[in-house]
């Protein structure tokens, strides 16, 4: 896997950020969480007047050799599919990205069908679909670092077009089946209480998928680093994910975490470069039953709680405009000097 050079941000910073916060024209603290969104996007500019430009949303999208053993409620067909519907701006992603102002990208990461040349679509394919997991390694070390390579590259890509926040979203079937066995190997919480519905198993459903990936997991004789277990269970949209996410720390810019599937991304990315999580800001707590459990082993605080467990980058774009709110106030508030209002709490 290529190197990439993430530095925690510097922290001197940090008391004269608040300080600028606690002369602004409220009672001390009482912006809270909003508080703690400029402290951060500030420390990772290193400026009293941090700024957000050109957001993006890129989705990565690749389907899962594992699907042929039912583990999905959704046809596996509908990776393919969903992209055109991206394409053409009809899919639940479009509607968030319009309304708060995103750029989108599509990439093809290894999707199970033949696009020709569908114009706007990014073709970085690498394989139609990764192997099935139940039987041999999903991608082989060259496909993973593959993988790492071509979201590494369409970051850097998105940051020279000028964006500096930006979400990592997913499309592919079967793509939670993956992300419990990541979460399960990565914070050792058992398996069972890694797997839930998905796009919407009912509750045999979900003991089927189980049985499937405990033997998936029972079977693995690999050599249990992190690297093996990620590209052994892995898709490639989601190692993409992490090399996006591991250039964007690198390009210090701001990540916004969206569902499941990314935060087991972040989780994997932090394994390797640990000072990942100082540029990640966590969108939303989803539905989707282990997705709770892996943020607070995170210690993660999401802004929103919405009932969502859609992916394509969703959660995290709905999060934004409370992003936006924090930007705004550390930089349009009056301080109370030039309010010419008394500063009564000191
Ligand atoms: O992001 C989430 O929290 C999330 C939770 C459940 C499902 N999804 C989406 O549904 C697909 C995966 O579900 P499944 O049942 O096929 O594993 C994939 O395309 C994801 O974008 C996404
Ligand atoms: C229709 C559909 C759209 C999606 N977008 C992300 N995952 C998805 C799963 C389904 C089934």
């Amino acid at each position: 896997m290529q190197k990439f050079n993430i530095q925690s941000p510097d922290t001197t910073i940090v008391p004269l950020l608040i300080d600028k916060i606690n002369n602004l024209t409220k009672p001390k603290g009482s912006l809270g969480r909003l508080e703690e969104l400029a402290v951060q996007v500030g420390r990772i500019q290193q400026t009293l007047s941090p700024a957000l430009h050109k957001p993006q949303n890129i989705i990565f999208a690749a389907d899962h050799g594992i699907v042929k053993e039912g583990v999905s409620f959704s046809a596996p067909e509908v990776t393919a599919q969903a992209i055109p519907n991206f394409l053409k701006g009809g899919a639940g992603i479009n509607m968030f990205c319009r309304q708060h102002g995103f750029l989108l990208k599509i990439v093809d990461c290894g999707v199970n069908y033949d696009y020709k040349d569908l114009p706007g679509l990014i073709d970085r394919k690498i394989r139609k679909g990764t192997r099935n997991y139940l039987y041999e390694a999903a991608m082989t070390p060259e496909e993973f670092d593959q993988a790492i390579g071509i979201g590494a590259e369409i970051t850097e890509q998105i940051y020279r077009e000028g964006t500096n926040i930006l979400s990592f979203g997913e499309m592919g079937i079967a793509n939670t089946s993956t992300s419990s066995i990541w979460m399960h190997y990565l914070t050792g919480i058992p398996l069972a209480q890694c797997v839930g519905a998905g796009s919407g198993l009912d509750n045999a459903g979900i003991q089927h998928k189980y049985k499937v990936l405990k033997q998936a997991v029972d079977r693995y004789k690999g050599s249990g680093e992190v690297t093996d277990i990620l590209r052994y269970f892995g898709g490639y949209e989601m190692v993409a994910a992490i090399g996006g996410m591991l250039k964007a720390a690198e390009l210090k810019m701001v990540i916004i975490i969206d569902g499941f599937i990314m935060t087991n991304c972040i989780l994997a990315a932090r394994q390797f470069y640990p000072e990942v999580l100082d540029y990640c800001i966590f969108g939303h707590c989803g539905d989707e039953y282990g997705h709770k459990m892996v943020l607070e082993y995170l210690n993660a605080r999401p802004l929103l709680s919405l009932g969502l467990r859609l992916g394509e980058g969703t959660g995290a774009i709905c999060a934004y405009p409370i992003i936006d709110s924090a930007i705004r106030m550390i930089n349009e508030m009056n301080d109370f000097k030039k309010a010419a209002v008394t500063k009564y709490f000191d």
